[in-house]
């Protein structure tokens, strides 16, 4: 086995852990087998061997002319590498992504206060691995499919020819697969071969420029462990690497409640644990370990999922406080340009009197009336001041709609009360202001990544849309709201807002409407139509219940200008019609007889 090498990326001053092998043990034994799961392999074994083997329908020991096993553990140590392209730094550092609204959820969740370096964590991963794993046997026929995985072949397709991909974007290319088709994919057969359980991955590949998760991983409908690929990475003045990731880490896991993280960079992987600890939960991380001529990545990954789908203990990690993990350090990167701009706004006032202690994205300019501006918290309101994380927001050039009364007490601060739904632009929160009770929604686009852009510009493209139904409500165009009142939009650093009127709740399907209920629907897509708007997904999910007990359309991030033709030749409201009425043809209104 090659020893690892030293690094050229990374935690400064992390040495590459011990990656020395055991020392093979037994090969192929054929003498035990636990967990019955392996033995569909043997229907279809060399001949001329023979075994004992527990049949998967009886359960009972049995002799077969066909079989001969190795031991599964030890297989892995011999054979679970991958061969792995040298890391490209270039591409590899960027930004981090948690943002400044899930922050402060940490605080009611799990936040690991300070980071535990445990030489060993990995070795208690492959100890975990080798208990539960025992005497499992694996059949020559697995065996062949298992190897057949490993280094060198994954990069060869049908036929064994080679992916031409491999071969233009060796890098990003190599990483990708060695991750998904390497890892991932023997990860799924081993559990597979162990105990029948399935594993699903849910990729999400990251952009270029973003670090979010790549891959989470799910045993039997469980979660299981999270897997980083190319973890994106930026210096804030005067903070080390080591700190700034595992400060990501940290509330990547908090925040999904997770309890292993699995960060790799090309080669290199660090694994990190969350320990969920009463007193001070902390994030245990490992040195760096080099997947290249070694098993112990991939046997690390194998028994942190098995510690979790079987609930065996990974020998636990000293607590120290030595490093301490606070909060994300954001660049200062000085006021933009919109912060110079004076809005003029109507409803400007007085100066903001008491700026929270903790606040961030806040540029002292002077020249922005305060009135016009917002600060929004996920903190709780109970959370010492101290503690809050709070975003400040600036209107958008063009909002001249005004905040609701609960908000003329002077401090424009909104509470994040509630998660209310999430859709591909943004999330809803119910929301209040200080002091308030009324509930209303904040609808936030995080705008962490390039990739993010487009989604600011979608919920400017809204915004206006919902500037041109309050006008065709307030000169009375439009009798009634087809929509939640809009009472403006805001951006900050990474962040854009809009506040709604609080609905209560959205349709799941048009059954759940009755015939009178269908026609108010229809007639709020119409009145939409006539003010000259084309909704663009008219969705069930996109029809709310307004909390009067009516209905009224959301979600206007598709919507455009609209010349409307009349309901018998309106395409969006044919589509409607027959959704609504699907049914029932027979009761579907004509057009201008929208029944009440
Ligand atoms: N005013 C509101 N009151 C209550 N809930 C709301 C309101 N606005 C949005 N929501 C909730 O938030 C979810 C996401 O909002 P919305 O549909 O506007 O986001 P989106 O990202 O544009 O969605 P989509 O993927 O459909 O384009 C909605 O499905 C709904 O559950």
């Amino acid at each position: 086995m090659a020893g690892a090498r030293r690094p050229t990326l990374g935690f400064p001053g992390t040495p590459i852990a011990d990656c020395t092998e055991n020392p093979q043990k037994g090969g192929r034994s054929g003498e035990h087998l636990v967990e019955g799961a392996l033995v569909t392999e043997c229907d279809h074994l060399d001949s001329g061997r023979r075994s004992r083997y527990r049949s998967p329908i009886t359960g009972c020991i049995q002799q077969s002319t066909a079989i001969i096993m190795s031991n599964l553990h030890n297989f892995l140590v011999e054979h679970a590498m991958f061969s792995s392209p040298q890391p490209n730094e270039d591409s590899s550092t960027d930004i981090t992504d948690i943002s400044l609204v899930e922050v402060p959820l940490l605080e009611r969740e799990w936040k690991a206060k300070h980071a535990v370096r445990d030489n060993t964590l990995v070795q208690k991963l492959c100890s975990t691995l080798e208990n539960v794993l025992g005497d499992t046997l694996l059949s020559a026929d697995a065996e062949n499919q298992l190897l057949s995985r490993f280094s060198p072949r994954i990069q060869l397709g049908a036929f064994g020819r080679e992916d031409s991909n491999w071969i233009r974007n060796p890098s990003e290319r190599h990483s990708q697969t060695l991750l998904s088709i390497g890892v991932l994919d023997t990860l799924g057969d081993c559990l597979w071969l162990y105990g029948r359980h399935n594993l699903a991955k849910t990729e999400k590949v990251a952009d270029r420029g973003s670090s979010r998760i790549d891959y989470g991983l799910e045993v039997d409908g469980e979660d299981g462990s999270l897997l980083e690929n190319g973890i994106e990475l930026s210096w804030a003045p005067g903070q080390t690497l080591a700190p700034k990731m595992l400060t990501k880490a940290a509330l990547t896991l908090g925040l999904r409640r997770m309890e292993w993280l699995f960060i790799t960079c090309h080669n290199y992987w660090i694994v990190c644990r969350l320990v969920r600890d009463n007193h001070h939960p902390f994030l245990a991380y490992s040195p760096m370990i080099n997947i290249d001529d070694s098993s112990v990545p991939f046997r690390a990954l194998f028994g942190a999922m098995l510690s979790v789908v079987k609930n065996v203990p990974v020998e636990p990690t000293e607590f120290n406080p030595n490093m301490e993990l606070d909060t994300l350090k954001e660049q200062d990167e000085g006021p933009s340009p919109e912060d110079y701009i004076d809005d003029r706004s109507p409803h400007s006032g007085s100066l903001i009197a008491n700026d929270p202690p903790n606040t961030r994205n806040c540029h002292h300019t002077g020249q922005r009336k305060a009135e016009s501006r917002l600060m929004i918290t996920s903190s709780s309101q109970n959370s010492p001041e101290s503690s809050q994380i709070w975003i400040h927001l600036h209107p958008f050039s063009n909002n001249i709609l005004a905040l609701p009364l609960c908000a003329n007490n002077g401090n424009r601060r909104l509470w994040l009360t509630r998660f209310v739904g999430s859709g591909s632009t943004g999330n809803a929160w119910q929301c209040c202001f200080d002091g308030s009770v009324d509930f209303l929604v904040v609808k936030i686009v995080e705008v962490l990544r390039r990739a993010d852009a487009d989604k600011r510009q979608r919920l400017h493209d809204e915004f206006n849309i919902y500037l041109t139904l309050e006008q065709a409500y307030q000169s009375r165009q439009s009798r009634n709201r087809v929509a939640p009142q809009c009472y403006g939009a805001f951006e900050g650093n990474g962040v854009a807002v809009l506040i709604l009127d609080l609905c209560d709740g959205v349709l799941n399907e048009w059954e759940e409407l009755n015939d009178s209920e269908r026609s108010q629907v229809f007639k709020l897509a119409r009145d939409l139509h006539c003010i000259g708007i084309i909704h663009g997904d008219l969705e069930p999910r996109n029809i709310a219940r307004t909390r009067e007990g009516g209905f009224c359309l959301i979600d206007f991030s598709e919507s455009r200008r609209h010349t409307c033709k009349g309901s018998k030749r309106c395409v969006e409201l044919q589509i409607l019609r027959k959704q609504l009425w699907k049914r029932q043809p027979s009761v579907a209104p004509m057009d201008g007889h929208i029944r009440p």
